[in-house]
């Protein structure tokens, strides 16, 4: 069996190898409008030069990123205080190379923003000419095609050399950066050394790359204590350096990883979640400490397992059974949560969905109702590199007609009665920057839907009761239970605006379409119950009842009656199916197959789900009051509301008869 071949440093990366002449004979034809052949430019960068013109930005335009001030400024760093302590390291190891080259080094958070900059003090003069020195975003979006930017969008390491830059002014530049990944392969920062575009530095790249490989594999020190962790190369003399592949597992399930891991496998971030140890690895995990030989697809490795992970459902019937109850595993110390997980195929379309938001494409996401479609955009807004700036979502279908309009334009001072006294910004303006999400925006009235064409086509509003027009910056998100293809056939939507917005579609899926429901209920009901050691359990019968149902509200009906039969079990207490609502033990009972599942956008599911949850709740409350003799406080206490609100409830419950 072949070894697996050692990657290259710079295999990922994109190096500039076009000469000078090529690129300015290939900058001509651009701006020219004539095609540019594909061998005359590195593709990314005919890329990034192709999201800038779409974004309207010109050879001459002066980057529009304003310097943050220094109160502004000052809060960012320290919200990056940890990703700043830790490539310290890093930082003043590429010092003495950069002074020796004429360059700086650059730390910056996901977004592009300038923290810390060290080395040669001549060209930090020089750089910050063109406003490369901290308290600066070097976006793409911001500031055109630049090493920085445009390794954020690519996602990976990119070197931009003069005139490959996209504004001219920057064309004094040489820059080469590589983005920072933590172990769930969110982007978290990014290193790039930059000089003068008169003296390329040759290894740069290299250099970069290699340091940012170094921060990756330390945030793995001391992380994930309660998980398998396994350590692997295909050469032994790389185990325990920064090219050794790092997997981590959650009871078999890959969850976290380093680059040279899923590279050495040949695998991308969508691996995670996605893998488990027997689809990557022939043989068991192994025993702790050990280092052995063992088979992958692409050939022999050398792995050791460091350490094997306590499992993590202590009562499922898939994990072995200890004798104690053992606490589920805290969070690992190492990076920011996630955020909800998704299944593999939305992972895809969620990382698909970043990439274009980012370079500039609006998204659309459809799908029925709580099948998560808000929580799918706020990940897109999290993960993208727009992430620092504001989420302003607008619930097209809540507001009434005319408020919508104040509420998304904005107002002058006194433009219309009742209008605050000192004007409104509007919500474009307060995305600014930033994710606008547009939710129902199948609920939008026609006259309105002009209205936004036009801001969306002009990237400028105008408030209510007259004022200038103001530019406006924000990436579009909409969102749509309805099947807007629908609404345009049938005259409700406008055939225009629909094909600006849904440039890209992302479809959720129902829950009921999803095929591994048991692990799925497991997920939540984990997530759910937090690290407490006597947490309630699903008996493997009451799991598959709750993995059969067919969930009309999807995420949201199911999350719902998790949370109240995990506010009703008493603690340690395995949940059988005699503990379900009653309409899961009644759906079970009747006999033939489940009910047909209802088209999305259906007003039958929505009205279902509704039903569902009422009944649901009314019958949590009862339970409640039972256990609690009647005592009003303590039922609350238990439901984990307020007894305020139980007295709604049960004020509700009374005008209606009872139920
Ligand atoms: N991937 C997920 N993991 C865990 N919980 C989720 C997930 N997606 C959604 N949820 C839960 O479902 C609820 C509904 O999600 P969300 O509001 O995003 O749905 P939606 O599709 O926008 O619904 P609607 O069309 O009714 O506005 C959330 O509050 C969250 O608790």
């Amino acid at each position: 069996m072949p070894a697996v071949p050692t990657p290259a440093v710079s295999t990922s990366a994109l190096s500039s190898c076009a000469s000078t002449d090529a690129v300015l004979a290939a900058r001509r034809r651009f701006f020219s409008g004539a095609p540019v052949a594909e061998d005359a430019l590195a593709q990314p960068i005919l890329r990034s030069w192709t999201r800038c013109a779409a974004r309207g930005l010109g050879p001459q335009s002066r980057p529009r990123a304003e310097p943050l001030t220094d109160s502004e400024f000052a809060a960012r760093r320290e919200r990056h205080e940890a990703l700043r302590r830790r490539c310290r390291p890093e930082l003043e190891a590429l010092h003495a190379a950069a002074r020796a080259a004429d360059s700086i080094v650059i730390l910056t958070d996901p977004s592009g923003l300038v923290l810390d900059t060290v080395g040669s003090a001549d060209f930090a003069d020089r750089a910050a000419k063109v406003a490369l020195r901290p308290g600066v975003s070097w976006s793409e979006a911001e500031t055109g095609t630049n090493a920085i930017g445009t390794a954020l969008v690519e996602r990976r390491p990119v070197e931009v050399r003069g005139a490959e830059h996209y504004a001219e002014a920057n064309g004094i530049l040489s820059c080469a950066a590589a983005p920072i990944h933590d172990p769930f392969g969110e982007l978290v920062g990014l290193l790039d050394l930059s000089g003068p575009a008169s003296v390329p530095h040759l290894h740069a790249l290299a250099l970069v790359e290699l340091a940012a490989g170094q921060v990756e594999h330390r945030m793995f020190e001391g992380a994930f204590p309660d998980h398998s962790l396994v350590r692997f190369h295909a050469d032994p003399s790389f185990l325990g350096t920064a090219r050794e592949g790092i997997l981590v597992f959650e009871d078999y399930r890959l969850i976290a990883a380093n680059r040279p891991g899923l590279a050495l496998l040949g695998l991308g971030w969508d691996a995670l979640e996605a893998k488990r140890f027997g689809d990557l690895f022939e043989g068991s995990l192994g025993k702790a400490g050990e280092e052995r030989r063992v088979r992958t697809r692409r050939g022999d490795v050398i792995m050791r397992l460091e350490r094997q992970g306590t499992p993590v459902r202590t009562l499922s019937p898939r994990a072995p059974q200890p004798a104690e109850p053992q606490p589920a595993p805290a969070r690992p110390p190492v990076a920011p949560a996630p955020g909800p997980r998704f299944d593999a195929a939305t992972e895809r379309d969620l990382g698909r969905a970043v990439r274009l938001m980012e370079a500039g494409v609006p998204v659309l996401i459809q799908g029925e109702t709580g099948v998560g479609k808000e929580v799918f955009a706020r990940q897109m807004h999290r993960r993208g590199n727009r992430g620092a700036r504001p989420f302003a979502a607008v619930n097209c279908a809540a507001l009434p007609e005319g408020l919508i309009e104040s509420e998304l334009f904005g107002y002058e001072e006194g433009a219309f009665t009742g209008a605050r006294r000192a004007g409104f910004k509007g919500l474009f303006r307060e995305a600014d920057g930033g994710v606008l999400f547009l939710d129902e925006i199948g609920d939008m009235p026609l006259p309105l839907q002009s209205r936004l064409l036009r801001v969306l086509q002009e990237r400028e509003v105008t408030p209510l009761g007259g004022g200038r027009p103001v530019a406006v910056d924000f990436a579009l998100v909409c969102a749509s239970h309805r099947d807007l293809k629908q609404l345009v056939e049938a005259g409700a939507f406008r055939a225009d605006l629909y094909f600006r917005i849904a440039q890209y579609t992302v479809m959720l899926p129902s829950l009921r379409t999803l095929a591994d429901r048991e692990v799925l209920v497991d997920r939540l009901w984990a997530e759910l119950a937090g690290p407490c050691p006597d947490a309630p359990a699903l008996s493997a019968e009451c799991r598959a009842a709750l993995a059969g149902h067919d969930w009309p509200g999807n995420f949201r009906q199911l999350v719902g009656v998790l949370r109240v039969l995990q506010a009703l079990a008493e603690p340690g207490h395995i949940l059988g199916v005699e503990d379900l609502p009653a309409e899961l033990r009644a759906a079970r009972r009747s006999v033939g197959p489940s009910p047909q599942p209802a088209a999305p956008g259906d007003a039958a599911a929505r009205d279902l789900a509704a039903r569902d949850l009422g009944a649901v709740t009314r019958a949590t409350i009862e339970a409640a009051l039972v256990a609690c003799e009647g005592n009003v406080s303590e039922a609350a206490r238990r439901l984990g509301i307020h007894r305020s609100t139980l007295h709604r409830h049960l004020a509700a419950r009374g005008s209606r008869g009872g139920h």
